[in-house]
């Protein structure tokens, strides 16, 4: 064997060039060294096993939830060895096979296998070629494998190939499989020129050796490509499959692989079928065993129905998501009947979003605790104000392992501070909650028409999921994982709106309607950074950010209210014009004002916040619509116009014990 060829470690070349009787000896007393040939790696691996067989339910369990698999490519994504196969090619079949089993039933360093096999078949590129030529990567995949892949990436879950073979030979299966080629881990050809000259009349190149550098060309390379993929991703969960001892080995490393599927479909190995967590013998068990997610939506309001367009598209056309989506509805009746039975019948909700069809596998369900009960997902979409009450009433009938998003505009306010939809959804229901935020006037999003959102969650998979439920070629969404931002600038958007309504009705002008957008945008971006420090200033960036808050100051119902509002001159309260020109669609901007208003005057940051302040005083009847123009003043001298105040003056919620209120 001629050693200049490849890089093997420095260790293996001691052991393969010394002579008996030497220090290489006196190192295997020493028990430093452990040749396979004195004690077999099956047992070296048993005794540094780092890993109990989990039981069937806790590998169910894990497979629902995992964030990447690694697949073993050779007799577990192919149906053959490609080295076995390779060799058959070349004339040298049997002596190849041997020398796999040997090392896949763990009697064979790794690495001593690979070169014995290089040194039998000793291929030039050539041939390499030819060989990849006459088996293309599609008649060489085992059943089941691309169906299982699909829906694993449909989900999300991230595919890795590590294989004990060689980079060359898999990229085509890889390719086949749609896997990213950086997801590759395996061998690699040391090329050589030979004096022989090949029939292009230049010097014959042989694959002569492996690139040592490849965790995967030795012993732990398995769990060794593992942790590499932790240091870049922060998956929580990953599971190995595969049919050898490598791939056992993956598992029962530190940091290596959280599960251990071991595949019989091709070869089956007793060792590894008895050291397995999951044994299988068919890819189809691991898909069957993937679950549809179920979603149900909270509420049946205006942008409920309009976002459950994109949830039902997505739910009908991704594998992920089981096909029925459950919409909870506030009962009422509607022209003689109940507005649930007309929303089943026409799919769509004549009073507050007629005419828009959102699709025939939504069911209305007028019992809230038979709506969630069975979902993974739960949307919450409803008016903020009654949110509290509906988490009180399900809190007993979530499913666990459930995950939430919000849609909701809107805050509460408790005697520490204001507490955030998310956070209230996070603590009675003990679920995580990501939220959808964006510009996006319920009626204008149509298939066809241009609009985007911005899902926040803490959790990069929930993350991914929610974008898979919510984007569409109509809808597009961006994700990050600044929820509270996120939030809070959609919250607090609706007080700035009411300003520009007001600036909009009094005909103040584009000068001063952008004055207060600005002034809007600056006071949003500081009141969520002072509450939550991890906010962040790319967060008013996005569609969540400064696109909202133009949308909702130029078309939308809270900057429509306050506009009547002004223009009426103090004859009609915000009430009386919610229920005249709303029809039962609720007005949030008015509520979040008393809302910013308490958590202002409790932490004294009345002054900080001059535009907030303004429009809560003009919402309480203290001032007209017109002195938003001068909001800096009345933040800073408040002054009572007596005249406008006797007309206008509702009772403050503030006088009403806002703090910790349950709606
Ligand atoms: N409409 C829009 O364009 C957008 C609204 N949002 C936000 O979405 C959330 C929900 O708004 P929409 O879907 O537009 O609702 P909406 O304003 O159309 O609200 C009416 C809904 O509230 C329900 N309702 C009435 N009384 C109730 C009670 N006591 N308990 C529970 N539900 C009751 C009604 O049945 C109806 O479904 C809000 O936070 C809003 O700010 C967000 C983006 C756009
Ligand atoms: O949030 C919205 C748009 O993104 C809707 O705002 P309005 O409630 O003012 O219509």
């Amino acid at each position: 064997m001629n050693f200049k060829l490849h890089h093997r470690r420095s260790i293996v070349f001691f052991y393969q060039a010394t002579p008996p009787g030497s220090v290489y000896n006196t190192l295997v007393q020493k028990s430093y060294l452990c040749p396979h040939t004195r004690y077999p790696r099956k047992q070296t691996i048993m005794s540094a096993k780092d890993h109990t067989k989990l039981s069937r339910e806790k590998c169910e369990r894990l497979w629902r939830t995992a964030q990447a698999v690694c697949f073993d490519v050779d007799c577990t994504v192919t149906k053959e060895d490609a080295l076995d196969s390779l060799g058959r090619f070349l004339g040298v079949g049997d002596q190849v096979a041997d020398l796999t089993n040997a090392a896949m039933d763990g009697n064979l360093d790794l690495d001593e296998a690979l070169q014995k096999r290089l040194d039998i078949m000793n291929p030039t590129i050539d041939k390499l070629i030819a060989y990849a030529k006459s088996n293309p990567a599609e008649e060489r995949l085992v059943p089941g494998i691309r169906r299982l892949i699909t829906e694993l990436q449909a989900r999300n879950v991230e595919v890795f190939l590590i294989s004990g073979g060689f980079r060359e030979l898999i990229l085509p299966v890889a390719d086949a499989l749609n896997i990213p080629r950086e997801n590759i881990f395996a061998n690699r050809f040391v090329y050589m020129a030979s004096d022989k000259v090949g029939p292009n009349g230049y010097p014959e190149i042989h694959a002569k050796g492996f690139d040592a550098n490849e965790p995967t060309s030795r012993e732990g390379g398995k769990p060794e490509a593992i942790r590499r993929i932790r240091t870049l991703n922060p998956y929580n969960t990953i599971v190995m499959v595969g049919d050898g001892i490598t791939d056992l080995e993956a598992v029962e490393q530190t940091g290596g692989a959280d599960m251990f599927v071991g595949y019989g479909g091709v070869v089956e190995r007793s060792y590894v079928k008895e050291n397995a967590d999951w044994w299988i013998t068919s890819h189809d068990e691991l898909t069957d065993a993937i679950p549809k997610l179920k979603v149900a939506m909270v509420g049946s309001g205006a942008w409920a129905c309009a976002a459950m367009q994109m949830v039902s598209k997505n739910a009908r056309e991704t594998p992920l998501f089981d096909k029925r989506v459950d919409m909870w509805v506030f009962e009422e009746d509607y022209e003689g009947g109940k507005l649930t039975d007309k929303m089943n019948e026409l799919k769509e909700n004549p009073k507050y979003m007629p005419g828009v069809k959102y699709g025939d596998n939504v069911v209305a369900n007028p019992d809230l605790v038979d709506t969630v009960k069975d979902a993974d997902i739960l949307i919450f979409c409803t008016p903020h104000q009654f949110v509290h009450k509906l988490c009180m009433q399900i809190q007993l009938n979530i499913k666990d392992n459930c995950i939430a998003i919000s849609l909701i505009k809107g805050m509460r306010v408790r005697h520490d501070g204001p507490q955030l939809i998310s956070t209230m959804v996070r603590r009675i229901l003990h679920m995580e909650c990501s939220v959808l935020m964006g510009a996006n006037i319920a009626t204008e999003l149509a298939p066809g028409t241009l609009c985007e959102g911005t899902v926040a969650s803490h959790f990069p998979e929930h993350g991914t999921i929610f974008k898979s439920l919510f984007d569409t070629s109509f809808y597009n969404v961006n994700v990050i994982n600044d929820v509270e931002g996120a939030e809070l600038a959609g919250t607090l958007k609706n007080v700035v709106a009411v300003a520009a309504g007001f600036v909009d009705g009094c005909e103040l002008g584009h000068n001063a309607k952008a004055a207060v957008l600005r002034q809007g945008l600056s006071e949003m971006r500081t009141f969520a950074k002072r509450i939550f420090s991890t906010v962040r200033d790319e967060t008013f960036n996005e569609s969540c950010g400064m696109a909202d808050l133009f949308a909702t100051c130029c078309g939308g119902r809270n900057r429509m209210v306050s506009m009547a509002f002004a223009k009426c001159k103090g004859q009609k309260t915000f009430d009386q014009l919610e229920s005249e020109l709303l029809n039962g669609q609720k007005l949030q901007g008015v509520l979040t004002s008393n809302e910013v208003q308490a958590v202002l005057k409790m932490k004294g940051w009345e002054k900080d916040f001059p535009l907030f302040t303004a429009v809560n005083a003009i919402v309480q009847g203290m001032y007209e619509p017109k002195d938003i123009a001068r909001y800096r003043d009345l933040a800073a001298k408040p002054v009572v116009d007596e005249t406008f105040v006797n007309t206008t003056r509702r009772k403050s919620l503030l006088e009403e014990k806002l703090m910790d209120v349950h709606f």
